[in-house]
């Protein structure tokens, strides 16, 4: 049952799902200039209003709460999760297109939604997935440096460099380089971006390919597949729909999580000194590498794995909660578990969870099993040590071990799980770089204070 504010925003012309056969590039050119004329109206009316305060809890507790970004792609409610342009992920999966044989929503329509506060038609979400294809091949050199790479360092390190690397391709720093005009900006930042998403699945499976599995022949990338039926078919599991549709799932639902987390800010941050969008990108999934982060996934999958190898496959809630208890008392954070904003389970999590429950597959699998079992008896274990705001699950409680029962099982010094969130959480922050150059959003530069001069001020 949708919500009431749901229905209504059904009911708005720009969630209809209409016969439009418009490019991305088409249909940003029609939204721009009424987000522009909001945003020139904010600055003309309302610079000096007041809408929140500073305390010294934000300046020593990593801004939590501060509202100081402005990011119109998504919004993270702390007690129902995330929005897309307003949209829950249960009204995602039921309006975004999917990819032809599938049920799950793709990441081209997930894409195209950020960007334009459209749901797509079938049609332009097939159009994009056909022009990310056509665009989707790495450049030789990027090929190469990938393949000097040693297999120990860790994938995310390869994927940041990879990123970095395609800016020689660079659309937006060759037109500054000779003189662009402010107007166009956002126009190479998107053509950069495209470029960027399009290549993002041969330069993940490559890094995939060279780690886990050396001598695997990759097929060419097929232009009536979608972004992430490609990727699939790169990682050598392309026969498998099921670990198919659950990338597409998990990739459409990484793609954003408002601005202020670490890797989106990181991305906005860099992007905003009109570094090109693979310059600022790459600076994003190093942010991402962090266990806090996005690299959870990882530590989750290790975590229940150490848990199952000492407890073996047929664990009870109260060996579950002995094994947390030992967790924390050694220090360490359960990993999956709390949130810098969630104070609910995330519907991230819930949605995810829910298509192990659809899989009977998934169901006989020791891990995803533990994994839920770990649900029942973490949350209370978490309230009564008392320390995190969100005794719940965040994402990263549950996706790798689902891609560990599909077979991405290796953990050869490190697992590439994160690698798979790189590649979707460049939707979100993409989307954000266009938008910044289109609103001609500042250079980011908070003003700093010293432990002194902050002591000052409280007196
Ligand atoms: C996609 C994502 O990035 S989702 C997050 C992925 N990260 C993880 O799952 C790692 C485990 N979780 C954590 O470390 C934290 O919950 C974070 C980093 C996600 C959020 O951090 P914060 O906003 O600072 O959380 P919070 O305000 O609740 O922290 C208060 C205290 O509880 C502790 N705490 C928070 N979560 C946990 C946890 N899962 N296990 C144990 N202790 C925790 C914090 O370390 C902190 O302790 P301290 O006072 O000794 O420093
Ligand atoms: O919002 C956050 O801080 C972390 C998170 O869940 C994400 O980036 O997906």
């Amino acid at each position: 049952m949708l919500s009431c504010s749901t229905r209504t925003l059904f009911n708005a012309s720009r969630f209809v799902r209409h016969a439009s056969t418009k490019t991305l590039k088409e249909t940003l050119q029609e939204v721009i200039p009424a987000k522009q004329e909001q945003l020139r109206k904010l600055k003309t009316d309302h610079l000096q209003a007041v809408v929140g305060e500073v305390k010294v809890e934000n300046i020593i507790g990593g801004m939590r709460g501060l509202k100081a970004m402005l990011w119109d792609a998504s919004v993270l409610d702390p007690n129902e999760g995330i929005r897309f342009h307003g949209l829950s992920i249960p009204d995602c999966q039921k309006v975004l297109p999917a990819a032809p044989g599938g049920k799950e929503m793709t990441a081209e329509s997930m894409l195209w939604l950020l960007m334009t506060g459209r749901v797509p038609s079938e049609a332009e979400s097939r159009q994009l997935s056909r022009e990310l294809a056509e665009k989707g091949e790495l450049p030789e050199f990027v090929e190469k440096l990938v393949d000097s790479f040693p297999t120990t360092l860790h994938p995310m390190t390869q994927l940041g460099m990879g990123v970095a690397a395609l800016n020689h391709d660079s659309v937006f720093q060759a037109a500054y380089e000779s003189g662009m005009k402010k107007s166009e900006y956002w126009t190479y930042t998107l053509e950069d971006s495209l470029n960027l998403i399009a290549r993002l699945p041969a330069l993940a499976a490559r890094i995939y390919r060279n780690v886990y599995k050396p001598g695997m022949t990759m097929p060419a990338i097929n232009r009536d597949l979608d972004l992430i039926g490609n990727y699939s078919a790169l990682l050598g599991f392309g026969d498998n729909h099921n670990l198919t549709e659950y990338l597409r799932l998990y990739i459409a639902l990484h793609g954003d999580h408002e601005g202020g987390n670490a890797s989106a800010h990181t991305s906005h941050l860099v992007g905003s000194t009109l570094a090109d969008p693979y310059l600022s990108y790459s600076a994003a999934l190093f942010a991402l590498a962090g266990p806090l982060h996005g690299l959870a996934n990882q530590e989750v999958l290790r975590w229940q794995l150490a848990m199952q190898a000492e407890l073996g496959s047929d664990v009870s809630h109260e060996q579950i909660k002995e094994y947390l208890w030992k967790t924390l008392k050694s220090g360490q954070v359960v990993p999956g578990y709390g949130h810098g904003v969630l104070r609910n389970p995330d519907p991230r999590f819930i949605a995810l969870q829910e298509f192990c429950d659809a899989h009977p597959e998934l169901q006989q699998s020791p891990v995803v099993a533990l994994v839920k079992k770990t649900y029942e008896v973490a949350p209370d274990v978490l309230k009564e040590h008392g320390k995190t705001k969100n005794p719940y699950p965040n994402v990263d409680a549950t996706s790798g071990c689902v891609l560990h029962h599909y077979g991405l099982k290796e953990f050869k010094y490190y697992t590439y799980y994160t690698v798979i969130f790189g590649v979707s959480r460049a939707l979100g922050c993409l989307t954000q770089s266009v938008w910044a150059r289109a609103l001609g959003l500042p250079l980011e530069r908070p003003k700093s204070l010293s432990l002194d001069a902050l002591e000052k001020l409280i007196q």
